[in-house]
């Protein structure tokens, strides 16, 4: 008897029903595997096609942060909305002039002032500007006079992973690679970069300041101003030409230098109290020049001779090398020296941690024969190693003093150039003055200013008192010329008051060394 083997039929099936998922699942993770694989080969040769059609066709250019060459061309991208359509951003709240093309509603560019914000004492008149600055994390595709272009950043700190790492001073180095085969539109695209940034800066000074670590020569703070009009220094007339004019033949004197083997830098030493205009006059002639700053205050004990000659390396041609409180340096030697012999005299100064054979090889080392204008200042002259003031360091020497009274005039005469039509013949008259008007209160300020510069006493006040002094009285130049007697007399008294109290703490300290001397004896 036929019986179909329904039992064995059906057993069979419950096998292979049993065995069918470890199969598909084996399947499964196979062909998982090499549909992996062949996405992960496909990536690879992509991958490396790219490459060699990069290395055989694409011109890369690098951008060091803290070179011109970048603030060139990170304008340029801003002014071309590179990164209009970011999504990452830092809010600051301090103002740079950079348009990076982000739309923002115009309350989140000037932000309405908070109960806090008026609490601590900002009465909404200058409200605060928020910024958003795009952070640059991925690389950016971009199109400029009809060339194509890559910018990608990366940290040369961290090797050569993708993403900007600019943080904790490290250095940002932002690639650019070029889709082109032609070098000219790189060219092309740096010429317009720097041309757009002259032309943006033309209004301002620009004065950058190192960051750690300063053996990398890195002057990445940057500090803008605005130009300061030449007549608003108040220095003798001829003492500003003579510098402006000796900076001006140096710039264009460099096949002089070099055809005479002489090292093309010179070096001017500005010396002075505090206060008279010294750092004002460099400001000043960098503006009226269109040359930036780069400065370095010596007082303050950061950097060391290694740093320093990284950083005077860094500085390029045509710019202006600033160091300020140069007395500092030579100092260090002297207070050691002062220390050894126990001096009890010696007068706790700043410190410098830069050596004064540090800075003499700095100033002459590799680089700065390449135009450089070096600008020293410093309050105290004779505290100088005489090396250090040594034609070829120190050419062009400039002393500050106090204000003269003709300097007290032309600051009176400026001070209240706007108001000789409303403070004086024309008080509380609202029309517009007439010429004739004007030209009689003009006049009246000149008698005025006359009269103010023949009270104040030579050499005695630095032009910012005279200015705290006259702003009082800004409205007023009448009363500003009443006053100024009384403000004399009680300066003076004050002064002399604290000149008495010094003189005394003094005396009491060398007594009390004195004293200890005679103990230990
Ligand atoms: N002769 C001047 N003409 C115009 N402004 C001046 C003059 N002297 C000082 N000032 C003003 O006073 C302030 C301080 O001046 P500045 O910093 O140039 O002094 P300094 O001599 O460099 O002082 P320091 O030795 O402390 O560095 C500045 O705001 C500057 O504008």
């Amino acid at each position: 008897m036929f019986s179909y083997p329904q039992t064995i039929g059906s057993g069979t099936g419950r096998g292979w029903a049993q065995v069918s998922p470890a199969i598909s699942y084996a399947f499964g993770i196979l062909s998982w595997r090499a549909l992996n694989f062949v996405i992960g080969l496909g990536r690879r040769i992509i991958e490396w096609v790219w490459q060699r059609i990069k290395a055989l066709f694409v011109i890369t250019a690098r951008f060091q942060k803290g070179d011109q060459a970048y603030d060139w061309l990170m304008l340029l991208l801003a002014e071309e909305r590179v990164w209009a359509s970011s999504c990452d951003f830092k809010v600051v709240t301090r103002s740079s002039r950079r348009r990076w093309g982000i739309k923002q509603s115009p309350h989140a560019l000037y932000g309405s002032p908070t109960p806090s914000s008026l609490k601590a004492g900002d009465h909404g008149s200058t409200p605060s500007r928020t910024e958003y600055v795009p952070q640059y994390r991925s690389p950016h595709l971009f199109r400029y006079k009809g060339h194509w272009f890559e910018i990608d950043c990366t940290s040369e700190r961290e090797g050569h992973s993708r993403g900007f790492r600019g943080r904790g001073g490290h250095r940002g180095s932002q690639r650019r690679s070029v889709y082109s085969f032609r070098m000219s539109t790189l060219n092309d695209l740096v010429e317009s970069a720097r041309k757009l940034y002259l032309e943006f800066s033309q209004p301002h000074v620009t004065i950058r300041q190192p960051i750690q670590p300063y053996q990398e020569g890195n002057w990445s703070h940057v500090v803008t101003k605005y130009r300061r009009p030449l007549d608003s220094l108040i220095i003798e007339e001829s003492t500003k030409t003579m510098l402006l004019d000796d900076v001006k033949e140096f710039l264009g004197s460099e096949s002089w230098y070099t055809d005479r083997g002489i090292p093309y830098r010179r070096g001017y030493l500005l010396h002075g109290p505090p206060g008279t205009g010294k750092t004002a006059t460099i400001y000043t002639l960098a503006g009226e020049l269109g040359l930036e700053i780069y400065a370095l205050t010596m007082s303050e004990g950061l950097i060391n001779d290694a740093g320093l000659k990284a950083l005077i390396r860094a500085v390029p041609s045509h710019a202006i090398l600033l160091l300020e409180d140069i007395d500092c340096v030579s100092h260090s030697l002297r207070i050691e020296q002062d220390e050894a012999m126990n001096d009890p005299q010696s007068r706790p100064v700043s410190k410098s941690a830069v050596t004064l054979s540090g800075l003499l090889n700095a100033i002459d080392g590799v680089g700065t024969e390449q135009g450089r204008l070096i600008f020293c200042t410093t309050n105290h002259l004779n505290h100088l190693d005489p090396a250090l003031l040594r034609p070829g360091r120190m050419d062009v020497k400039v002393e500050y003093k106090a204000a003269s009274q003709a300097q007290a005039r032309t600051l009176f005469t400026s001070f209240f150039a706007d108001h000789t039509g409303s403070s004086l013949s024309l008080h509380n008259n609202t029309t517009k003055p007439s010429p004739e008007s004007a030209a009689v209160a003009a006049a009246e300020v000149e008698e005025l200013a006359h009269e103010f510069s023949s009270i104040i006493p030579p050499h005695e006040f630095i032009i910012p008192d005279l200015q705290g002094y006259l702003f009082l009285h800004r409205k007023d130049p009448q009363a500003a010329v009443n006053g100024v007697q009384e403000w004399v007399d009680a300066k003076m008294k004050e002064r002399n008051e604290r000149k008495q109290r010094m003189i005394a703490k003094r005396k009491k300290r060398v007594g009390v060394i004195s004293e200890a001397m005679k103990m230990r004896k």
